[in-house]
């Protein structure tokens, strides 16, 4: 262990405080491996200094801070707070959102002490990144959270005791179920909820926001891409959602001759329409039956297997090799959770599966028995996210090899 003398302790509080006393320079702010060093080591100190009633206080009041946050995205205080140039006092913040003035001081007082908020002197308040973060169209996920998956976090301790302590692998009998009381899939549950299902479609796209993206990293044009004619499909996004990926390609390669298709469900493909973009095309398809769209340069899908136990991730992967020929990859975007140090980015959203899905995120292991099993040999594995492990693993069936 270091051993710091006190003064060295103190010098570095006080470092760290004229450090966090303004924003972030870009030097920092820009630098996403120094970023990421700075955040997991002020983390790591913040948990090492906790008082015991710190922590089970910290914990305890999830529930709250969810809550405390849809409060104030409801009552648009961030957005608020974020569209001034000025401190504002909690009067004026309560005037422009409509909620009485005591209440306002104490939703701030809140805010402040978690900083989400900053309080730049007595009764003024400014927004800080947090602040930011969860004004328009971030506080989108904070509207996803509390309202659509909520049920199912606060169901896993009683689904937990009830099925044993076995790992949920059924999506039928999920905490999911429990929590909405009902014998529904997700998928098809959403159809018949449309509040839910329309902040499921917009977060979707804001999910990675400030994190890098895959196309910043992976070589699409050279890799998959290269002498194309219009009539080639270059991307075929197998369960797109709202086409964020194939957008993003679109706009990365403007010139690149060739198409790109989008496939979904019914109702998404339904709600894609009224919004559909030139040079993306949009199909109906069901991922349990045979692709249609043969002999595609790249088969992409994001965020589909984890959705997914083995078996049935057997039957996507099947129906899509039995489509694809000599010149095509399969790439699939999804996180590869690392063996030792999983981010917590990372084991969240396999919670989250969990939760929802009875689903998993997957570790390199076991990504590469599930594609070796379904008969594909992995090229290769672009991690282009180190904060949550997302990765593009790039595969084709063993016999193209
Ligand atoms: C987690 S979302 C991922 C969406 C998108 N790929 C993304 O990363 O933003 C899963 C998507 O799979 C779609 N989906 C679920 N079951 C499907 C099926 N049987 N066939 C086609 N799409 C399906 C859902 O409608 C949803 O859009």
């Amino acid at each position: 262990m270091a051993s710091m003398s006190t003064t060295e302790v103190e010098e570095l509080v006080y470092k760290l405080e004229q450090l966090a006393a303004e924003d972030l320079p870009p030097s920092i702010l820009n630098d996403n491996v120094l970023r990421r060093k700075l955040r997991e080591a002020t983390q790591s100190l913040n948990t090492a200094v906790q008082w015991p009633s710190d922590s089970v206080h910290l914990i305890a009041y999830g529930a709250l801070y969810s809550s405390m946050a849809r409060v104030g995205v409801d009552t648009k205080t961030f957005e608020v707070l974020g569209g001034s140039t000025k401190p504002m006092s909690s009067e004026e913040v309560a005037e422009k959102t409509g909620v009485d003035p005591v209440l306002m001081k104490r939703f701030l007082r809140f805010y402040q002490s978690f900083r989400w908020i900053k309080e730049t002197s007595e009764n003024q308040f400014t927004a800080n990144n947090v602040t930011k973060a969860l004004s328009p169209p971030g506080g989108t996920g904070i509207k996803y959270y509390n309202t659509v998956l909520n049920p199912a976090f606060t169901a896993l301790p009683e689904y937990f005791k009830s099925h044993g302590y076995k790992n949920p692998t059924n999506p039928l009998d999920s905490p999911w179920q429990l929590g909405y009381n009902t014998s529904e899939h997700p998928f098809v549950w959403l159809q018949s909820h449309p509040e839910h299902f329309q902040l499921f479609m917009s977060w979707l796209p804001m999910e990675r926001e400030g994190l890098p993206q895959w196309l910043d990293m992976f070589p699409f044009e050279e890799h998959v891409a290269r002498e194309t004619k219009d009539e080639t499909v270059i991307f075929v996004d197998i369960g797109s959602a709202l086409g964020s990926q194939s957008i993003a390609l679109r706009e990365k390669y403007p010139q690149l001759k060739g198409r790109v298709i989008i496939q979904d469900q019914q109702h998404v493909i339904d709600a894609w329409t009224p919004n559909a973009r030139p040079g993306i095309d949009a199909m109906v398809y069901n991922f349990f039956t045979p692709q249609p769209v043969k002999g595609a340069r790249a088969y992409y899908m994001r965020n589909i297997m984890h959705d997914h136990q083995d078996g049935q991730c057997h039957e996507i992967l099947h129906n899509i090799m039995a489509a694809m020929s000599h010149d095509s990859v399969l790439l699939i975007d999804d996180i590869v959770l690392r063996e030792v140090g999983a981010p917590w980015r990372s084991t969240m959203a396999d919670m989250n599966l969990l939760s929802a899905l009875a689903a998993k995120e997957r570790s390199q292991k076991e990504w590469y028995a599930l594609l070796e099993s379904a008969g594909l040999k992995i090229l290769s594995i672009w991690e282009y996210a180190a904060e949550t492990g997302d990765s593009i693993i790039v595969a084709k069936p063993k016999e193209f090899v």
